[in-house]
């Protein structure tokens, strides 16, 4: 778990714990009896730590944190560093976060490569930086810096760090080389200087201020978050506290962070995003399929979808043909993703190099006979069967056999897509989130014909453009918008039934969800789901009119088509659901657990009826789904995870209820996958990837 060696006067402890050399019970005893076999050794005298393979530990294990903890803890590990006479310097690569971080501010020394990274991630699954972390920083940084690292949890590179003071220096080449030659150059200075623990916070005369100023931030960007606020307390403390009472301080909001829901929520999240990646289809899975190297992608349709959609991969340096039949919309297009490049750059989001190269690589054009070569097509038109049948085989008979053609369709079936060609293995959905170059999920979907090798290879690509990606299996809606299908639906059945907007948003905004389906639906324009709504229709050969309350014995909502009739589309036409005028009359108070229950188990039994079709084939692919799609709080770990924690027994009780007052609604009929597992009480750990288990 640490290797020894002694390099001259030079001890190098290494730690060894692929992947990312997290610091688990193992690492802590073997670092320890390490530690005191270089301060016993009176040959040595300079010590580094370093991290082998990868990189320098990542943290603290995760995996632990559900375990009743184990002695040494890592704080007292790390004290004997500083208490020690001989210097300890901490040479840096890779991923030097949490833990890792905070055993190299133990050191008296801190060298880096260029291209490390470094930083205090615990915020984003619930804690904060726990071993004298929020009071070791500051002590280096200032409370500024400090604030900004451990409230944001975001990774600096080298460069960064030395601008701060946290490292010393940087190098190039050879870790454990590096690490001696920096121990022998500083082998008797003095050392009282370099122990952060006798050091005061430069700006403490600002300390007010300065926490004031973070904890609105923190309470406005990281709504309903628990631990960013803590992490402002802790922060503040190590400029108002001497060391040790700010070492409590820290401590106290750590055991209260481990022990809220909220923490391992976050950490269920941080697993499920992993799990993910391993996906698994008839026929094929992560590891027995490969995916084929994909240089040139076209994008058909260069609306909001379109438009975003190269942006995602002009960024990842994909080369990019954008096509469109007018030349006006082509020209729009075309200024729109130069538009989103270069705000993001403004931002400092993405560096000039990037949106230098992403220019030379955007090739607008209206001849389809430009896209003969490339590897990849994402066609990004409007909703509808008939033409995107057309553009498939169109493609089909234009590209090279081996390009593989996609559809960004929310909602139409992938099989009935891909029969429009003779490539039935190489068609796939790719259904990216508005606005597509934020949003951070893609739902690729496979269908009846799609090849293992295509869905490798849309994995793939959506790792390499930056997003999380779920694989599921074709059916009307897939994943997302099929389990968002009943959640917007029982929304607006609500309203006919006296609710207003603003009280259905706001329940749902008070679980967490940064939006309620009525700003949501406004903002992604409500002609969407009255297009769903009249295809859906048009393929059973029914003619919907304005007054229509069932489509085939289905209860549907008269409102879509009133609001999409009276122009009302959300905010691009600049009225929806909050410019829709109340009714007269006062509406009695809302029945917010009715709200939530119709609101989201409805959604959840769906959830069941996927999992049990095997549409997705774990929990977590749904609960990411949410998390990344439609911005669910992590901290609630996604709806598969949250119906579990409420119990699925009681869960299915309700839908029953729900079922029996609202026959015409098929998403209340009880999933059997739901009453299965809420009659033998399975618990969670059994019936997802494995993810749960490791909590
Ligand atoms: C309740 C009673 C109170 C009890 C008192 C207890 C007191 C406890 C005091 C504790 C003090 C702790 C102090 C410390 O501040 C806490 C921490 O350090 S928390 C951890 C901080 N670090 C992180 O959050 C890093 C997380 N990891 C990453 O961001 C990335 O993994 C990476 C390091 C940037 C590498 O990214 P990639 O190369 O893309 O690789 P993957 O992400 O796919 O990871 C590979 C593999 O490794 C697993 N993994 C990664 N990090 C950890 C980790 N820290 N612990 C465990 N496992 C980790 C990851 O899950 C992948 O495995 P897979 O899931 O695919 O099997």
């Amino acid at each position: 778990m640490v290797d020894y060696s002694v390099h001259g006067q030079v001890a190098v402890l290494e730690v060894n714990n692929p992947p990312v050399n997290a610091f688990s019970h193992n690492v802590r005893v073997g670092l320890d009896r390490s530690i005191d076999k270089a301060i016993k050794d009176t040959n040595v005298k300079a010590i580094v730590i370093c991290g082998k393979g990868r990189t320098f530990p990542a943290g603290a294990d995760i995996r632990e944190f559900d375990q009743p903890h184990k002695e040494p803890s890592l704080t007292l590990v790390f004290e004997k560093l500083e208490k020690t006479t001989k210097p300890v310097v901490a040479a840096i690569h890779g991923t030097c976060l949490g833990g890792g971080l905070e055993c190299a501010l133990f050191c008296h020394y801190r060298i880096a490569q260029k291209t490390a990274r470094v930083g205090f991630p615990e915020v984003q699954i619930g804690i904060l930086p726990g071993a004298a972390g929020t009071q070791r920083l500051p002590r280096l940084t200032g409370l500024h810096v400090a604030m900004d690292m451990i409230t944001s949890g975001r990774h600096i590179f080298a460069p960064e760090a030395l601008k701060y003071g946290i490292i010393d220096e940087m190098f190039t080449g050879d870790v454990i080389n590096a690490g001696i030659k920096f121990a022998k150059s500083v082998m008797n200075k003095p050392l009282e200087d370099r122990c952060l623990m006798n050091k005061t916070v430069k700006d403490a005369d600002q300390a007010d201020q300065i926490a004031d100023e973070f904890m609105s931030l923190v309470k406005r960007k990281y709504k309903g978050f628990e631990a960013p606020i803590d992490c402002v307390k802790a922060v503040k403390a190590s400029a108002t506290l001497p060391y040790r009472e700010g070492l409590k301080m820290e401590s106290r909001l750590m055991q209260k962070l481990l022990l809220s829901g909220q923490s391992a929520a976050q950490r269920y999240a941080f697993f499920s995003e992993r799990a993910v990646s391993r996906w698994k289809m008839p026929g094929g899975n992560f590891q027995t399929a490969k995916p084929l190297p994909i240089k040139s992608t076209a994008v058909i349709g260069a609306g909001t979808m379109g438009t975003g959609i190269a942006v995602c991969l002009l960024n990842a340096g994909y080369q990019v043909y954008l096509l469109e039949q007018n030349q006006k919309f082509l020209e729009n297009g075309v200024k729109t993703i130069r538009g989103i490049i270069e705000g993001s750059v403004r931002l400092g989001k993405t560096p000039m190099a990037v949106a230098q190269k992403a220019a030379t690589l955007l090739k607008p054009t209206m001849k389809y006979e430009d896209l003969a070569d490339v590897d990849l097509v994402i066609e990004a038109v409007y909703e509808n069967l008939s033409l995107k049948r057309e553009i498939f085989s169109k493609l089909d008979k234009l590209c090279k056999p081996t390009t593989l053609l996609c559809s960004n369709t929310s909602s139409l079936d992938i099989d009935r897509i891909g029969t429009a060609t003779k490539r039935g293995d190489k068609v796939a959905g790719m259904h990216f989130f508005a606005p597509a170059y934020y949003m951070r999920l893609l739902e690729n979907i496979y269908s009846t014909q799609t090849s293992p090798t295509t869905a490798a290879t849309i994995m793939d690509v959506g790792r390499k453009i930056g997003k999380v990606s779920v694989l599921v299996k074709s059916c009307q809606g897939f994943l997302a918008n099929r389990m968002r299908g009943p959640f917007a639906v029982e929304a607006y059945f609500l309203l006919e039934e006296g609710s207003t907007p603003q009280e259905v948003d706001s329940v749902m905004e008070n679980l967490g969800m940064p939006m309620g389906p009525f700003k949501t639906g406004d903002l992604s324009g409500l002609d969407i789901g009255y297009k769903i709504q009249t295809e859906l229709a048009k393929s059973k050969g029914v003619e919907l009119s304005v007054d229509s309350k069932f489509l085939m014995g289905e209860r549907i909502s008269t409102l879509t088509r009133t609001m999409y009739d009276n122009g009302r589309l959300g905010r691009k036409t600049g009225k929806g659901w909050y410019r829709y005028e109340k009714p007269g009359g006062k509406l009695a108070t809302p029945d917010e657990e009715e709200i939530l229950e119709r609101l989201m188990y409805s959604c959840i039994n769906e959830g069941f009826k996927i999992l049990e079709e095997g549409v997705a084939a774990t929990p977590e692919d749904i609960d990411i789904s949410w998390i990344y799609g439609f911005s669910w709080p992590k901290y609630l770990g996604g709806p598969m995870y949250y119906a579990n924690r409420i119990g699925l027994d009681k869960i299915y009780q309700r839908i029953c209820y729900y079922h029996e007052n609202f026959p015409y609604s098929s998403h209340w009929i009880p999933s059997r996958l739901l009453l299965k597992l809420s009659e033998n009480k399975v618990p969670m750990s059994q019936w997802c990837s494995g993810t749960d288990s490791k909590l």
